[in-house]
């Protein structure tokens, strides 16, 4: 029987150049099951300066012929990775669902959304969409053309081991561009398996690298090489904050954290919104940056919603992740364990608990949080104002609805914000209001499509948008050509 070489990958070493090397040290971190803490899954390089130098050296010297490449042919190859992702199912949802702690359903979804990206922007190779605006002098014409930025410097964070590394990649290959990609700890065997994918589907040696090792090395070379002329990132607002004062002369995107609202109006179909601020809070445990982490719900329903949401949430199945039917797995590591019970206890004395939930067990059985609701919380407090990055919900009361736009607008973050209504005046005012990158009516805030623009304003995302048409602007370079002829 053919080997599962994916779901039995133990190392990820680098990849520089075309070869998958260890780091120079020898030295490597463990990467740890979060549903079991004893079983080691394998281990990733503790790489250096000099590792992430020579891969960025690896990307300068495959970028010529890359950028030469016609779109087409290298939207074939992003085609061919995607049929691949496609084929691997099983065993790229499997390793996720090991290594991330995501559970199988999810992990499948997000599977399939990695192809469907490389997909879309392989077809992009037919399009790549430039201008040619009349000009206001006879006889000369104008063409805008878009030119890859050169290398470009990925550092991407564990809770989408396999999508975001896919729309950052995707669109930054049909561009032209040549990549090292710095993936976090806890999702190197996934970078590693879809840089081994890409490289199957015919990826010329260089045009992608990866390098793996502490932010404050790899990452750091990323973003202060002056080589690297575009830098994306996505993490933590602190993270993102840090390196934008660091990338000098570069372009950078920043996606950074949330403190997602979701509004509930007295009209909304209450079931409906339970179950929708449900799975956006508590799915893959609250470790997305789009989860509804604020429930502000009007005073009029604030009580019977309450009760909805309670049911909604007592169903949610916790336990393993490889089970189809659990929604909440283990979250990722035992830092994110400890931080999320440390700010479940201060919301417990913030507000009022409508579900206590919290450890599931001992820490060696596991990193298993339950899924918590925190009525009476006040908008200024803590648990509403910091990111928990977990399954903790804080439920808001609200006035009216100037009232609840207020409150959802009253943080640093701007991500995403969904409102729970039946009538068009509420819908359309949050819109406009909203000061979020993205608005959900009567939708979850989790669970995005690949193909619209996508990102955050205020302190959850700088730079531009990521996915859809938008993530082409990032990944390029305007060039306008006027001709004259004589
Ligand atoms: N807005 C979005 O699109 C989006 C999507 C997913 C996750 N997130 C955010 O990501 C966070 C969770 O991910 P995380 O814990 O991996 O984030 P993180 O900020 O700890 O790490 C993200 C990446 O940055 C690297 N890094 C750390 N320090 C660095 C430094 N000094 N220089 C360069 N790189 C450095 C890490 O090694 C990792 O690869 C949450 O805040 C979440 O909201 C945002
Ligand atoms: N793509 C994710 C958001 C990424 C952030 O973690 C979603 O669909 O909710």
């Amino acid at each position: 029987m053919e080997e599962n070489v994916i779901e039995s990958q133990t190392e990820a070493l680098n990849f520089i150049g075309g070869e998958w090397v260890p780091a120079d040290s020898g030295e490597t971190s463990e990467v740890v099951n979060p549903s079991n803490p004893s079983e080691i899954l394998g281990t990733t390089p503790r790489s250096d300066r000099a590792e992430t130098e020579r891969a960025i050296e690896a990307a300068t010297k495959a970028l010529p012929d890359w950028k030469a490449t016609l779109p087409a042919s290298r939207g074939a190859i992003l085609m061919e990775a995607a049929n691949i992702i496609e084929s691997r199912e099983d065993e790229l949802a499997t390793l996720m669902a090991r290594e991330a702690g995501k559970p199988m359903k999810e992990a499948r979804m997000e599977v399939g959304r990695a192809a469907s990206i490389f997909r879309y922007y392989g077809s992009e190779g037919w399009r790549l969409d430039g201008i040619n605006p009349p000009s206001a002098r006879p006889g000369v014409t104008h063409a805008s053309m878009r030119e890859p930025l050169g290398v470009v410097g990925l550092i991407t964070p564990w809770n989408f081991p396999l999508a975001i590394p896919s729309w950052k990649m995707a669109p930054a290959l049909i561009c032209g561009n040549t990549i090292v990609i710095k993936p976090a700890a806890n999702a190197s065997l996934n970078a590693a398996a879809l840089v081994g994918i890409l490289s199957e589907a015919g990826l010329p040696d260089g045009v992608v690298n990866m390098v793996t090792g502490p932010g404050s090395t790899v990452g750091d070379a990323l973003v202060t090489d002056p080589r690297v002329k575009g830098l994306s990132f996505t993490g933590s607002t602190a993270t993102g904050l840090g390196i934008q004062e660091r990338a000098i002369g570069k372009k950078v995107q920043l996606e950074m954290g949330g403190k997602n609202p979701f509004v509930v109006m007295e009209d909304a179909d209450l079931a409906d919104a339970a179950a929708k601020i449900s799975f956006s809070a508590f799915g893959f445990a609250g470790e997305k940056c789009t989860a509804a982490s604020r429930a502000i719900v009007v005073e009029e329903v604030y009580d019977e919603f309450i009760g909805e949401l309670k049911s909604a949430t007592e169903a949610i199945k916790v336990g393993d992740p490889m089970d189809e039917d659990v929604a909440v797995g283990p979250v990722v590591n035992k830092d994110q364990y400890e931080s999320i019970l440390a700010a479940l206890e201060t919301a417990k004395g913030e507000g009022r608990v409508v579900i206590e939930g919290g450890a599931t067990g001992s820490e060696d059985e596991g990193y298993f949080i339950a899924p918590a609701i925190i009525a009476d919380v006040d908008n200024r407090s803590e648990t509403a104002q910091e990111e928990i990055f977990g399954p903790v919900l804080a439920v808001i009361k609200a006035r009216d609805f100037d009232h609840a736009v207020e409150l959802a607008n009253d943080t640093r973050y701007g991500l995403t914000a969904g409102i729970a209504t039946k009538s068009l005046r509420y819908a359309y005012e949050f819109m406009a209001r909203s000061e979020t990158g993205l608005v959900n009516v009567n939708l979850p805030t989790a669970g995005l499509e690949f193909q619209v623009p996508f990102g955050g304003n205020k302190e959850s995302g700088v730079g531009g948008r990521e996915q859809g048409p938008a993530a082409l602007d990032f990944y390029s370079a305007w060039k306008t050509v006027s001709v004259m002829p004589l």
